[in-house]
């Protein structure tokens, strides 16, 4: 009964997240209609220094009015990977907010401040997101796990029952299934799975969800080949603008 109302009382402080050691995390699932994508915003509740995960260039007016309400402090804006559907916020947003590093993987070949390897760690407060390399559906897609293995940020590597497609930017099937299969699917079970983008509606699932239910990563390896290389999708109306504005950090600014 005390440990319940305990758990209410908590709750009643408001949507941060309690962790053993004290920390809270603040986090908001952010969402852009025209491409699907999901952008988030991590904050340590005590230090105020927050990430941006996928933030979209048409939605930077929306994120960077949130960041000042809520009292962040942006650290870092940080792509999973080269978009292809839509132009990245992570330029305008570290010209609008000093302090602000962008960041993607080196493997995507795009420029930012802070170019990401396999095993690198992005601090923002008492908090951590480690960078883990999960290509196949680019070179160099990262998925983001947050410290204790509570939650990763999957891009567009593991979608919710999907994943990304593998018929472009040297996408290659076979080695996505292992990145899902060594890279995300190792995490614990109950590790929440936040997807770069949702098609249908969702907005969050587990690892142990997507092991079970995931309708192309359920399979075995060769059978996901021979699915993802039947898919036939059409093009993202804006390739052809979003991939050369991303590998520029979606801005011009030749220092971005
Ligand atoms: N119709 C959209 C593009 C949809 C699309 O191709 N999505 C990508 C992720 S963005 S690179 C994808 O991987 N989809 C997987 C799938 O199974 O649909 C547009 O025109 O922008
Ligand atoms: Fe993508």
């Amino acid at each position: 009964m005390w440990g319940r109302r305990v758990a209410a009382a908590l709750r009643a402080l408001g949507p941060a997240r309690s962790y053993g050691t004290g920390r809270r995390l603040l986090l908001r699932q952010l969402f852009e209609a025209r491409s699907c994508t999901y952008t988030y915003v991590l904050a340590d509740e005590a230090s105020r220094d927050a990430v941006i995960v996928d933030p979209v260039l048409e939605t930077v007016a929306r994120d960077t009015q949130l960041l000042r309400e809520l009292g962040l402090r942006l650290r870092y804006a940080v792509n999973t990977h080269c978009h292809a559907d839509h132009v990245t916020g992570s330029g305008a947003l570290r010209a609008a907010l000093p302090g602000c590093l962008s960041a993607i993987s080196r493997a995507s070949g795009a420029r930012a401040d802070l170019l990401l390897r396999d095993g690198d760690r992005l601090q923002f407060g008492a908090f951590e997101l480690e960078a883990r390399a999960s290509p196949g559906h680019t070179p160099g897609c990262l998925t983001l796990v947050l410290d204790d293995e509570s939650m990763a940020f999957t891009g567009d590597a593991l979608l919710i029952r999907g994943c990304g497609r593998t018929d472009f930017q040297q996408g290659c099937a076979r080695t996505l299934y292992r990145s899902v299969h060594e890279r995300i699917f190792t995490l614990p079970g109950s590790c929440l799975v936040y997807p770069g983008h949702d098609y249908t509606g969702q907005t969050v699932s587990t690892v142990d969800e997507e092991r079970r239910f995931n309708p192309r990563l359920s399979l075995s390896a060769d059978e996901f080949v021979t699915l993802m290389e039947g898919l036939n999708l059409p093009r993202p109306q804006l390739m052809d603008v979003a991939v050369p504005a991303n590998l520029r950090c979606g801005v011009q600014d030749v220092t971005a």
